[in-house]
């Protein structure tokens, strides 16, 4: 605004003792066209501020979210030369990198309109200060907006202090953080991260780490929760021996389906499968598990993960986004050799693609685990478990019970846990998914160490039988003796307890 209004020369002047009103003849923002180089926080921040002002946006910033920049109303260009061309006012919010360091030098001054105004309130370097100061003495830049310069304090007599006594400039001494909101909330922003990292959550901003915009992390926040409890439910339930888990021989598939498939990053929810997956059979003490380390934690572990998108399914079980874990036991299996090892750990599958939708039915073999699960309101649910249709939110403790599906079975459970004073807080049947045969193993169940949830079977003999999961979610402990207690001919064939 000062830029556009003359506001320093004109204050220079008025101070001098001089009134130059007819010299001092501005322009209007509204309706001019603000390039934005740089669509992070802060050129995201200074878009929908300049929208309200009425103002064309464009932007060019390679690694933007379109959806977000669509949603500010900006017009993501494809080249540096497109924008330079239309921009009224230029305004650069990149960070100093090799790809940024002068990236407006006289070249692309020359190619802007001679009515432009350009910004910078980033870092000093991007713009070349010397073919800046060229530009405003030949009239074919009319003006600029300087908070931040290649040396600070600049250097008498260098281009950078010239540009600062420069009339058509206005030059602040690196202020554009320097308010008393801003170092508070800094200071505030500082600590609540530490405080988070400390108690195991994610860092939402740590500089080794990918950006991840406030507004897409907060999509992100729900299913990394669900991929958590995904991950644990995995372990806990579906893993089939201790020694196995242990060892972490199992390959993973997580396809993430629908407009979760559009976000730029799914490093939260990789971390936090890796989080889920370790919890029940690690040492609190190690579990820092992050989008900084987890990949690394991975690797170490030998477990394989790999990450597919597909933006198919937006009507599948009428949920925008959902989420699908796939175990499969064997990394050496048929499907699991056709990828090489490097894809295992890849984050960036193409979106769209087909390869990584689960298959279902027939497709399945034997050794595959498969978990599926989707937000609701912000609430986690858990829609497939094993071969199961389900639907239930994963939390506290759950006690799982697979039985033959005849009548009785809930009040042989109900009966034992009230005897046990067991409370049961919502409990949920779950049929074979309909995709699924009769009769076949899953696998279900094992114990694993810190989670006292040995699995018995019972009444194997009567394979050919309609079978389902029984899920109750209870308060406090269900003891192994009234686990075990319900394992037989009248009740259930397996139980095992969870505590996510
Ligand atoms: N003057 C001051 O006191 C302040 C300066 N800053 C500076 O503002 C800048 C922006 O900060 P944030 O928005 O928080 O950063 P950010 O990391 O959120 O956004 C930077 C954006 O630049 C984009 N980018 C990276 N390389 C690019 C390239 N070659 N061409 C086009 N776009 C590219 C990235 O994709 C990203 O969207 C930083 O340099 C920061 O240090 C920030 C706050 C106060
Ligand atoms: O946050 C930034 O990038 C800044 O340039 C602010 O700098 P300061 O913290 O005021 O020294």
């Amino acid at each position: 605004m000062a830029v556009a209004r003359n506001i320093g020369d004109a204050y220079a002047s008025l101070k001098a003792g001089k009134w130059e009103r007819s010299r001092l003849v501005g322009v209007e923002v509204k309706g001019k066209t603000l390039a934005i180089i740089g669509l992070g926080k802060v050129g995201l921040t200074v878009a929908r501020i300049a929208n309200g002002l009425g103002m064309n946006l464009i932007a060019y910033d390679p690694y933007a979210n379109p959806s977000l920049a669509a949603a500010a109303s900006v017009d993501l260009l494809p080249s540096l030369a497109e924008l330079l061309g239309k921009a009224d006012f230029l305004t650069l919010h990149t960070p100093l990198i090799a790809s940024t360091k002068g990236m407006i030098g006289q070249a692309e001054l020359a190619s802007m309109k001679p009515t432009a105004r350009i910004l910078n309130v980033a870092r000093g370097g991007m713009i070349d200060e010397t073919a800046l100061l060229s530009a405003l003495e030949a009239g074919t830049i009319a003006g600029a907006g300087i908070d931040v310069f290649t040396t600070e304090p600049p250097v008498a007599d260098s281009p950078a202090a010239r540009l600062i006594a420069h009339p058509k400039v206005v030059a602040t001494p690196h202020l554009g953080a320097s308010t008393v909101e801003a170092q508070e909330n800094v200071s505030i922003d500082v600590c609540t991260q530490v405080l988070s990292i400390l108690s195991g959550s994610l860092p939402r901003s740590a500089v080794n780490a990918p950006i991840i915009l406030p507004e897409e992390y907060r999509t992100l926040q729900p299913f990394v929760l669900l991929v958590e409890k995904m991950g644990s439910l995995y372990t806990q339930h579906l893993a089939r021996s201790a020694a196995q888990t242990q060892s972490y021989r199992t390959t993973f598939d997580v396809t993430y389906e629908g407009s979760l498939a559009t976000l730029n990053s799914t490093q939260p929810l990789f971390a936090a499968l890796v989080k889920g997956l370790l919890t029940p059979i690690t040492a609190a003490e190690t579990l820092n598990i992050n989008i900084v380390n987890a990949e690394l934690v991975a690797r170490e572990r030998g477990m394989r993960i790999n990450e597919s998108r597909s933006r198919e399914s937006g009507d599948k079980e009428g949920y925008s986004s959902f989420v699908t874990l796939r175990a499969r036991r064997d990394p050496r299996s048929p499907s699991a050799s056709r990828r090489s090892q490097d894809q295992y750990f890849s984050t960036s599958a193409v979106a769209g693609e087909k390869a990584g939708r689960p298959q279902r039915s027939g497709q399945d073999t034997e050794q595959d685990h498969v978990i599926a699960g989707f937000v609701s309101n912000n609430t986690a649910y858990i829609s497939r478990l094993g071969r199961f249709s389900t639907s239930f939110v994963p939390q506290g403790v759950l006690l799982i019970c697979r039985n033959y599906d005849s009548p009785g079975k809930i009040g042989v459970v109900g009966g034992r846990l009230g005897r046990a004073g067991v409370n049961i807080r919502f409990m949920s049947v779950a049929p074979l998914d309909s995709d699924e045969g009769e009769g076949e193993e899953d696998g279900v169940g094992l114990g694993l160490g810190k989670v006292d949830s040995v699995v018995e079977a019972g009444g194997q003999g009567k394979g050919r039988e309609k079978e389902a999961l029984m899920i109750l979610g209870v308060d406090g402990v269900v003891e192994d003796s009234v686990r075990r207690d319900l394992i037989g001919e009248d009740g259930v064939l397996e139980a095992s307890v969870v505590v996510l």
